[in-house]
């Protein structure tokens, strides 16, 4: 590593075109990157690039991007986030030797399937950024079915029965549990949630792993569904919640393994701006911690999967809910939402002792041939009051 670390130091200061961020990182691996920007820059520069053409210009925005994006992971990396946004290769090497071959490949496979997601979901966002670039999403805000108050009806619905208030998940696959309902109609689905006295609902949009879509938001919206309604997607851009609200989502998840702390700061401000409500959704100490730093969050899931190794263990929420974590969360006012793995009527009342306000709900419910009936089971009494 010593010698590449010299490597590192004698390629930037040699270039044409040296980026002085390098310059103070110690990181030996920053500095590979840091060098393998700079030859990128230098070798566009080699070919005139960066004289005049539009080639060059993109090729030097293309060098910037990625120094902000290995910046960004860097520092995600310091919060404990082990999620890498995008496959660490960076721009394409124009001179490849066998050491870079080697560095180039090596980490190139998502480390578990919630950073593939990540990685699939990056790509995702860039395609549909093209097509639908920021400035036409905020002129189709305008046009918005108007948002709805997902915090307020989760309230409402704890004071009315007593009991956790259900977030619905309209979910028809996930990557742990496989197809979960074979005939599965996302507005008839909704409308028997609605029906058996769900609060409000999840709509699960990714379609590589959950074979949801914003089809299927869009049509439960336009169906007449009261419900507030959360987008259930893997946010890795801000161009995501612009998006999700055009669809008329009333609400969005924040996955703090995924997003730094800045990433949640500056999302929220958007959700706020807006008009959607977020749920930041933590799984560990180091998460919970974390988000309790940052001022302005009044939803918070804890999600009882580990996405990374899909266990579950519904213990998690109690664990994470005491002593001096518990007690910051009433001090803050926060409501507290138990995701995943909720089962039984003893199952609600182990989160409900725990501490939580709200639960999130999928399998349990999706899969019963009449989901209002669902839900009457898992709470072992009807909720509709
Ligand atoms: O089907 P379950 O075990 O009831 O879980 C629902 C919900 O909590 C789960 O789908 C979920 C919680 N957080 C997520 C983040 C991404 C995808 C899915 C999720």
């Amino acid at each position: 590593m010593e010698a590449l670390m010299h490597i590192g130091f004698r390629v930037y200061s040699d270039s044409i075109n040296p980026s002085s961020r390098f310059r103070s990182w110690k990181s030996p691996s920053i500095l590979m990157e840091g060098r393998r920007t700079n030859l990128t820059c230098i070798r566009a520069q080699q070919n005139g690039a960066l004289t005049a053409t539009s080639d060059s210009l993109v090729e030097e925005l293309k060098c910037k991007e990625w120094e902000i994006g290995v910046l960004k992971e860097e520092i995600a990396a310091t919060q404990g986030i082990r999620i890498r946004r995008q496959p660490p290769t960076g721009p394409p090497l124009h001179y490849v030797g066998p050491f870079e071959f080697r560095l180039q490949n090596e980490g190139n496979t998502p480390r578990n399937i919630l950073e593939e997601i990540v990685w699939n979901k990056d790509t995702e966002v860039t395609q549909m950024k093209e097509q639908f670039p920021i400035s036409s999403l905020k002129k189709a805000l305008e046009n918005a079915p108007p948002p709805r108050d997902f915090l307020g009806a989760l309230k409402a619905s704890y004071l009315r029965t007593g009991l956790p208030a259900l977030i619905a998940e309209v979910k028809k696959a996930s990557p742990s549990r496989g197809v979960l309902r074979e005939d599965f109609h996302p507005v008839e689905v909704a409308q028997a949630y609605e029906k058996g006295g769900a609060a409000c609902l999840s709509v699960l949009t990714d379609a590589k792993y959950f074979q949801g879509s914003f089809e299927n938001l869009e049509a439960i919206r336009n169906a007449g569904v009261k419900c507030p309604l959360l987008c259930k997607e893997f946010v890795v851009d801000a161009w995501q919640l612009y998006y999700a609200r055009t669809k008329g989502a009333d609400g969005v998840l924040l996955i703090a393994a995924v997003l730094s702390d800045l990433d949640i700061k500056y999302m929220l401000k958007i959700c706020k701006m807006i008009g959607l409500t977020a749920i930041v959704e933590v799984h560990d100490e180091n998460e919970m911690d974390r988000m309790l730093a940052i001022d302005g969050i009044e939803l918070l899931g804890i999600n009882n999967r580990n996405l990374e190794t899909f266990e579950v263990d519904i213990s998690n929420t109690k664990k994470l809910l005491e002593g001096k974590r518990g007690e910051t969360i009433r001090q803050k006012d926060i409501l507290v939402v138990g995701e995943s793995g909720l089962f039984t009527p003893a199952d609600i009342a182990y989160v409900q002792e725990a501490g939580v306000k709200a639960i999130l709900v999928g399998e349990s419910i999706v899969k019963q041939k009449d989901p209002t009936k669902g839900i009457r089971d898992l709470f072992g009494k009807d909720i509709l009051g």
